[in-house]
């Protein structure tokens, strides 16, 4: 078990944005969602992540419903990476990342060697140990995403949900940062456009058409021509590449 969502509904004024999905993360693996711009995947991951409370059906973390899990509970499981994440600006991107602790630390509890570590690797795993002093206007805007990444990944999380992770990252460090998520021992929720890089690295696809689960599975089961073209209005052509021995799809135009 671990994030389950059961007939989640979640309307902004009289529009649903949410509509009736049910779907659950495996334990340990990634789960790709995918969908057009406007389909809902911030919306649900909100809800996932116990950000916003659905009008209807629940989410559940083991079994719990995420409403009846304490704050600060949910947060020492739970990270959110949302997309356009912002920060006060006059802070480094060590001060960024320190913030992951947070959730494991008291008032009065002294800083401890244990929270060093945790924000060392987190540092150091989206390569960003040499810029620990940099103060966070200075960043790019995929130093800003890996910075954000870096906290969510020192709040020690058993479940990660990132929101277009690679949104602003050259090709090179969409790679790795994909690269890190499908290797991280936890179980991950991550919104992507790159429908070639869903079916790189995720274990399996969930895929919304205007709120709506339209497709579940794996990257084989769920990237079909026929669905790309009914959901995104594409043409396309999908083979098993070579090279990767993973889907690999080519626009058609
Ligand atoms: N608080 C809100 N009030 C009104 N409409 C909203 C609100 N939040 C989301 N929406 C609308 O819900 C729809 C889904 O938005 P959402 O951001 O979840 O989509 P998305 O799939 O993440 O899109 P994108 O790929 O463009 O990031 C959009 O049409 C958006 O305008």
């Amino acid at each position: 078990m671990t994030i389950k969502a059961e007939n989640l509904s979640w309307k902004a004024g009289k529009t649903t944005i949410v509509d009736d999905v049910s779907l659950a993360a495996e334990p340990g693996k990634m789960l790709g969602l995918l969908g057009p711009n406007g389909s809902g995947k911030s919306s649900l991951l909100r809800l996932l992540a116990g950000l916003r409370r659905a009008h209807g059906g629940q989410v559940t973390l083991d079994g719990t419903d995420l409403s009846r899990i304490g704050r600060r509970t949910l947060a020492r499981r739970v990270a959110l990476v949302e997309q356009h994440a912002n920060t006060d600006a006059n802070v480094t991107v060590l001060d960024v990342v320190r913030l992951g602790r947070t959730p494991h630390r008291s008032a009065l509890s002294p800083w401890t060697v244990a929270d060093d570590t945790a924000v060392e690797t987190a540092l150091g795993r989206v390569g960003l140990t040499e810029r620990r002093s940099q103060y966070w206007q200075t960043l790019s805007g995929g130093e800003r995403q890996r910075v954000h990444i870096a906290r969510a990944l020192a709040q020690a999380p058993t479940e990660i949900i990132l929101d277009e992770p690679t949104n602003h990252l050259d090709i090179q460090h969409q790679i790795e940062i994909l690269k890190l998520v499908a290797s991280l021992p936890v179980t991950s929720i991550v919104a992507l456009h790159d429908l070639n890089h869903a079916a790189m690295f995720c274990d399996r696809l969930a895929v919304l058409n205007k709120g709506k689960l339209v497709a579940l599975g794996s990257p084989e089961e769920v990237l079909t021509e026929d669905l790309l073209r009914e959901v995104f209005g594409i043409r396309c052509h999908i083979e098993t590449s070579p090279h990767s021995g993973k889907r690999h799809i080519h626009y058609l135009f």
